[in-house]
């Protein structure tokens, strides 16, 4: 790719996330993608495909199902949408002249059809920005992989630079913690509230090659934690959404709940990987876990909303796309802190 030019005229910043289906229909196709994919099913084909083709058929139903309680699509693409929207009038209004683009991993707009749209804007830099504020090989190495295949495929050829993560960076935890605090002083009257900061969880087998995303979750969780200025906080970090026979990487969610229904704590759940709305935080939080804390005893339950196109979650994505955007040498870390465990050489900037 050719070198960036020392000051772009027009950025494309290209959104990553998971992407889920628009309709009933979609439902098998969208988990075949996922289940295909390398970063999630570890095996050469035939096989992985043959494995993705039986998994994706034994899910469709369930999968199916949870997606009927938030009205038979994902909520995901509306979202990213909207906050594709605010982040371009941010940037505009800081003087980048800039378009905000969207690709998901497994459903459309894949990165295919969005390289195409940014070869069209011909912009001078194009800055990828994974909404993973943790970097995992499953979803941030794996949607860099995708945009760099469809760049190539659609001849987009124009300096990139690329946000690999942002774990701790101001804007996100501030953000999280300004959707915390009036429902943490609101559960306050119900005893003294725990916080549960859950994250999507991951096969043990992937933190233990090496994946920086369970390390980069907890300093998520220190950092809220730390940023919601409440002493002697009672918070724990654990994982959700665990799918498969393998095991996962834990305390799960589900265990800290039925702990916090023998503790009789009122609970508040703070989704911290995701950063907007869809089926495992409408469902799997708001209907599942609830139903469950009130099973357990728990006696207060909340479910926090995601930050979303919180202003001051999107500014700090705008001040990162800003800093990327001048930083001479590729950013890593943007508190000056280490962003990645020592034993992690898989970061998109190790090796540029
Ligand atoms: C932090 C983000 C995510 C990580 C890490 C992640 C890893 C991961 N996911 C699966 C399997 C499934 N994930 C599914 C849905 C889903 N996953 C994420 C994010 C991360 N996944 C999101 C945002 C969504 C929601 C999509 C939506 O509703 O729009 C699903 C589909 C739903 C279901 O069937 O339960 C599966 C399957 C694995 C195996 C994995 C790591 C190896
Ligand atoms: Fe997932
Ligand atoms: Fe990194």
């Amino acid at each position: 790719m050719s070198s960036p030019s020392a000051s772009p005229r027009r950025v494309a910043v290209v959104l990553f996330n998971l992407g889920g289906p628009d309709a009933p229909e979609a439902v098998r196709p969208f988990l075949f993608n996922l289940f295909a994919d390398p970063a999630i099913i570890r095996l050469p084909n035939p096989f992985r495909f043959l494995i993705a083709s039986l998994i994706s058929g034994r899910r469709a139903k369930p999968a199916a199902a949870i997606y009927a309680q938030i009205g038979g699509k994902s909520p995901l693409l509306e979202n990213t949408e909207a906050q594709a929207q605010a982040l371009e009038r941010q940037l505009t209004e800081s003087g980048v002249e800039s378009r905000v683009f969207i690709a998901m991993r497994y459903w459309h707009p894949m990165s295919a059809e969005t390289a195409a749209k940014v070869k069209d804007y011909a912009p001078d830099l194009v800055v990828l920005l994974p909404l993973y504020p943790q970097f995992s090989t499953t979803t941030t190495a794996s949607s860099f992989k995708a945009w760099d295949e469809a760049a190539k495929t659609v001849g987009l050829d124009v300096p990139t630079k690329r946000l690999c993560c942002y774990p701790t960076q101001a804007g996100f935890i501030d953000a999280v913690a300004d959707q915390i605090r009036p429902l943490y002083e609101a559960a306050s009257a119900h005893g003294t509230p725990r916080v549960l900061f859950s994250a999507h969880g991951l096969p043990k087998k992937v933190v233990s090659g090496g994946d920086p995303y369970q390390w980069q979750c907890e300093r998520t969780a220190e950092s809220i934690a730390a940023a919601l200025g409440v002493d002697h906080l009672d918070w724990i970090n654990c994982y959700q959404s665990r799918v498969g026979p393998m095991e996962w990487i834990g305390p799960s969610t589900d265990a800290e709940i039925k702990r916090a229904g023998q503790d009789g704590v009122p609970i508040l759940i703070v989704p911290m990987a995701f950063v907007s709305e869809h089926s495992e935080t409408l469902v799997e939080i708001e209907i599942e876990y609830r139903h469950m804390a009130k099973e357990c005893g728990v006696p207060h339950f909340t479910r926090v909303p995601t930050v979303g196109t919180n202003p001051i979650f999107i500014s700090g994505l705008a001040g990162l796309v800003q800093q990327t955007v001048a930083a001479k040498a590729p950013l890593c870390s943007h508190t000056g802190g280490r962003i990645c465990p020592s034993n992690f050489s898989g970061c998109p900037h190790a090796n540029r």
